[in-house]
């Protein structure tokens, strides 16, 4: 049996109403090791790459911090960098300060001279601690002002590389994962880095100063002072590093947990997950996945002490180092004792110095891996954009015509379209029929542009949709989907959400709504139009699946576009709604539909399984694993007889209602 095997048979906490995940092969899911997402193999490579490698490309990292910055707010980044450099300079300057004033106080002498004597030091001391808690509130002022700019600049940038994406990218599990990623935790890292990039700075210059420091007073103590540092930064460097490999490791085990966390609270399948009592069943696939994650936080954080503990030995070997150093100079008298104390206040301020630079960049380091998802999701987000193209898509097309044209899903091996050859003219209402999984719906999202063929053309009249600019092309479509989007808003901008810069009641509003049998709905709500119709809201209410498809169809007919793909429109419709949708969508077909509408007529695309629907259509395609395999009228299909793939369905169809009156 399997590691895995093991694991899903033999779930760590199986709750006591029994583990139905136990009897699978493999899990809830169905198969355990969900692939991890292409990105992540790629960040191994950065996640095993050397400590000095690593290291030498903090300055990109700097790089890229600065120069979203600096686009964000270029007056803010520089006065940051200043207050930073100069907060820095005080803390050095008050160290020169303080090591002056211990010399002073420390020299031979009678002691009440030598406290007059340091008094004007001990002044300078006072006042550059003054002037420094002064400059550390202008730092914090205007990192408090700078950060959350950064952030919302990052968040713009990404937000506009992922909305341009081409519909297909949506396709692209991994890119999707990326997206959700690289959104939160590449956006949380930019705001992070901006802090770790000034706390670097103010710490270098502190650190510098307490190295020349130690140095001036004996340069045998700078090298050991180096040594506990660099046992430091070995340390923090590698626990990141474990950490992040940790990260990617477990990527698709957290996607799996995400999964089914979503699974346990989203609404839209609560009503089955009550009625199927899967709640167990979740819960317990949460437990196993979530068990092996906490495993292997734990394991982590085991490594991470182990480590740290090294780190900790080897640094504090090193100060132990520099003080026997300071000792045997003193011993051998290379050193007066009047120096030997500031040498021991600078050697403390050094230390600290280190320490906090080492945290620094620690986090900067620690950071500059999800700064990667950022940088790689604007890279791959606009890879995916449409390439910008001067050809415009002609209006109100008069042809649409497509040569030769396969299509094949991302990541499948069989084509969903086989060579379809096809042209369709201005004013048509073709139907698409055939059977479930036939390629009627990739076809309508071929036609319009939606999805580029994998092979052949599309041509609106003359122009290839595949040069032509994509914004140009889907304004002049409309979709009404299977199950159409149910925007978290009110009823009336759920219709008008095609078309927002039209007026509310114009005539096509009043088409709309009549057509798709809308009216009926928006008169049932208690606000009207104005209800809100989403649950995500408190004060919102939710439609039947009947009512929004209405909601739908009056949105498509709204849009006014020269194209309208309407995609089982009726599926959830009573006989009364669906007879007067056929009847709306043909009638939208030949009319036009408001005032200042300059297109005379649409094509309309109806993709259906309601045969009785179809035969007023002007033309019907039958479609068949990916290929037309029909196209003629209604009366021409029947005509094949019964060996023709249309004469068979609509038979079928028509049987079954002869079946059912007969025994009324
Ligand atoms: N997003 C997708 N990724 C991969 N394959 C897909 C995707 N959508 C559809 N397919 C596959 O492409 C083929 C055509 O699907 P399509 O949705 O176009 O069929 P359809 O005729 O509209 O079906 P139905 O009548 O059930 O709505 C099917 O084999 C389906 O499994």
């Amino acid at each position: 049996m399997s590691q895995h095997q093991a694991q899903a048979t033999a779930p760590t906490e199986a709750p006591a109403t029994g583990d139905r995940t136990a009897g699978h092969p493999g899990t809830l899911i169905g198969v355990d090791d969900l692939e991890p997402p292409r990105w992540a193999s790629v960040d191994e490579q950065v996640a095993d790459a050397s400590l000095w490698q690593t290291l030498r490309e903090l300055p990109a990292t700097a790089a890229i911090i600065v120069r979203l910055s600096w686009a964000t707010a270029p007056r803010l980044t520089l006065l940051a960098g200043i207050v930073q450099l100069l907060s820095g300079c005080t803390t050095a300057f008050g160290l020169f300060a303080t090591a002056n004033a211990l010399t002073v106080l420390l020299e031979s002498g009678p002691t009440p001279q030598r406290v007059i004597d340091s008094l004007p030091a001990i002044a300078v001391v006072v006042a550059s601690f003054a002037l420094r808690g002064l400059l550390d509130t202008a730092v914090s002022a205007v990192q408090g002002t700078l950060t959350p700019r950064v952030r919302h600049a990052a968040q713009n940038e990404i937000n506009t590389a992922v909305a341009g994406v081409a519909l297909i990218t949506w396709e692209d599990a991994d890119f999707r994962e990326l997206a959700r990623q690289g959104g939160y935790h590449g956006v949380l890292a930019t705001e992070n880095s901006v802090r770790n990039i000034a706390e670097v700075t103010s710490s270098l210059v502190s650190l510098t100063a307490a190295v020349v420091t130690t140095g001036l007073l004996s340069p045998w103590l700078v090298p050991v002072l180096l040594l506990a540092t660099a046992a430091d930064a070995w340390a923090a460097m590698t626990s990141a590093k474990l950490g992040y490999r940790s990260f990617l490791n477990m990527v698709s085990r957290r996607m799996r947990l995400h999964v089914v966390e979503n699974l346990l609270v989203a609404r839209d399948v609560a009503a089955e997950r009550t009625a199927l009592t899967l709640h167990d069943v979740l819960l317990t696939e949460h437990r196993r996945v979530a068990t092996d994650v906490t495993n292997e936080a734990i394991r982590l954080e085991h490594r991470k002490s182990l480590v740290r503990l090294l780190g900790r030995t080897l640094s504090g070997t090193g100060t132990a180092l520099a003080y026997i150093v300071l000792g045997i100079l003193l011993y051998l008298t290379v050193m007066p004792l009047g120096l030997a104390g500031a040498a021991v206040m600078a050697m403390r301020t050094a230390t600290s110095a280190l320490n906090s630079t080492m945290v620094a960049i620690n986090r900067l380091y620690e950071h500059s891996f999800y700064l990667r998802f950022y940088e790689k999701l604007l890279h791959e987000a606009r890879g995916h954009h449409p390439p910008v193209s001067e050809i415009t898509a002609p209006r109100n097309p008069e042809t649409i015509r497509l040569d030769n044209v396969s299509f094949t899903y991302p990541g499948q091996d069989q084509p969903a379209l086989h060579n379809i050859n096809l042209t369709l003219r201005r004013g048509e209402v073709i139907a698409l029929v055939g059977e479930n999984g036939s390629g009627k719906t990739t076809l309508g999202k071929i036609l319009t542009g939606l999805y580029p063929p994998t092979h052949g053309t599309v041509r609106w009249d003359d122009v290839d949709l595949a040069t032509a600019d994509t914004r140009s092309v889907y304004e002049q479509i409309a979709v009404i989907a299977q199950e159409p989007a149910r925007w978290p808003m009110i009823a009336g901008t759920n219709i008008r959400i095609g078309r927002l810069d039209c007026a509310t009641h114009d005539a096509a509003w009043h088409a709309a709504v009549s057509k798709s049998g809308a009216d009926e709905v928006l008169n049932a709500l208690p606000h009207g139009e104005k209800t809100v119709v989403s649950k995500q809201f408190r004060q919102g209410q939710d439609l039947s699946g009947g009512q929004w498809q209405r909601i739908g169809v009056a949105r498509g007919i709204y849009r006014d576009a020269a194209i309208l793909v309407a995609d089982e429109p009726t599926a959830a419709l009573d006989a009364k709604a669906e007879a007067r949708v056929f009847a709306g969508l043909q009638h939208a077909t030949n009319i036009s539909r408001s005032a200042n509408s300059d297109r005379a007529t649409r094509t309309t695309v109806l993709v259906t399984h309601r045969l009785a629907n179809v035969s007023r259509a002007d033309r019907i395609l039958v479609l068949d694993q990916g290929r037309i395999v029909e196209s003629g009228t209604h009366q021409e299909l029947m005509a094949l007889g019964s060996h023709g793939h249309y004469h068979q369905l609509y038979s079928l169809q028509a049987q079954a209602y002869r079946n059912a009156a007969d025994t009324l």
